[in-house]
């Protein structure tokens, strides 16, 4: 399979769950945003709960300056911690704003099942194991993106409904964001496994915490169909 080159562990990742990977980035979900046919009201139901699953995910980076032993690490995590929470979720209170939907009302959104699992994964994979552990299972979220944005891009119009969103995945500054936490990993996983990280009796596990959260964003997208009335 192919896709992007977000470096080496990315790539063995990947491989070793293809159909899980390819039911994440080809989703019904993501053929909506892509072609225009996904219900506006799916959309704003999917974008509150991605609020609070963003609020959530940078609880998770944190986490990251937490476990990071190297400065470079840490200045990696705690940059993503700032671009999550002063950038990302701003774009997001703008959307839905523009949508009658307040900051309040984001706040107040109760979260549903697939988005309380997914992130309380992550923590806990991150809580009970090293800074390995908690990147494999935050990588799916930024490469799976990244992909699908390149992948929308290339047939989505700027007129496209969802132009805004496929545009902020594809374009440059994102995907050389992911680019560089590709190669962050790739020396992370280099300094605690060595050159064949994919012998190490560790990368089974690590692994199936790729793969976990890759089924968990699967979920996420199953949760986005199902839509919704807002903030319920
Ligand atoms: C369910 C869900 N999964 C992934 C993303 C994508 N995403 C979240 S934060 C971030 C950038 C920092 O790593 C990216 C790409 C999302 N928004 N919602």
């Amino acid at each position: 399979m192919t896709g992007p080159n977000y470096g080496q562990t990315f790539a063995h990742m990947r491989e070793g769950c293809t159909p899980s990977w390819q039911a994440y980035t080809r989703h019904a979900f993501v053929q909506g945003l892509g072609d225009g046919t996904l219900p506006r009201a799916a959309f704003l139901h999917y974008l509150v709960q991605d609020y609070v699953y963003l609020v959530n995910y940078a609880r998770a980076w944190s986490l990251g300056v937490v476990k990071a032993e190297t400065l470079d690490e840490m200045k990696h995590c705690a940059a993503t911690v700032d671009v999550l929470v002063n950038q990302e979720m701003a774009l997001h209170v703008q959307v839905c704003a523009a949508e009658g939907i307040s900051e309040q009302q984001l706040f107040d959104a109760s979260e549903e099942i697939e988005n309380i699992a997914y992130t309380r994964y992550v923590l806990d994979a991150g809580m009970q194991g090293d800074f390995l552990d908690l990147m494999a299972a935050l990588a799916p979220c930024i490469f799976g993106y990244g992909e699908i944005g390149l992948q929308l891009a290339q047939t989505a119009g700027a007129d496209a409904p969802y132009a805004d969103w496929i545009n902020t995945y594809a374009s440059p500054g994102f995907q050389t964001a992911c680019t560089s936490a590709g190669a962050m990993l790739d020396g992370a996983v280099t300094r605690r496994l060595g050159d064949d990280p994919t012998s190490s009796p560790r990368w089974s596990v690590l692994q199936d915490r790729f793969t976990t959260a890759t089924q968990l964003e699967i979920k996420f997208w199953d949760m986005g169909l199902r839509g919704g009335s807002l903030g319920a």
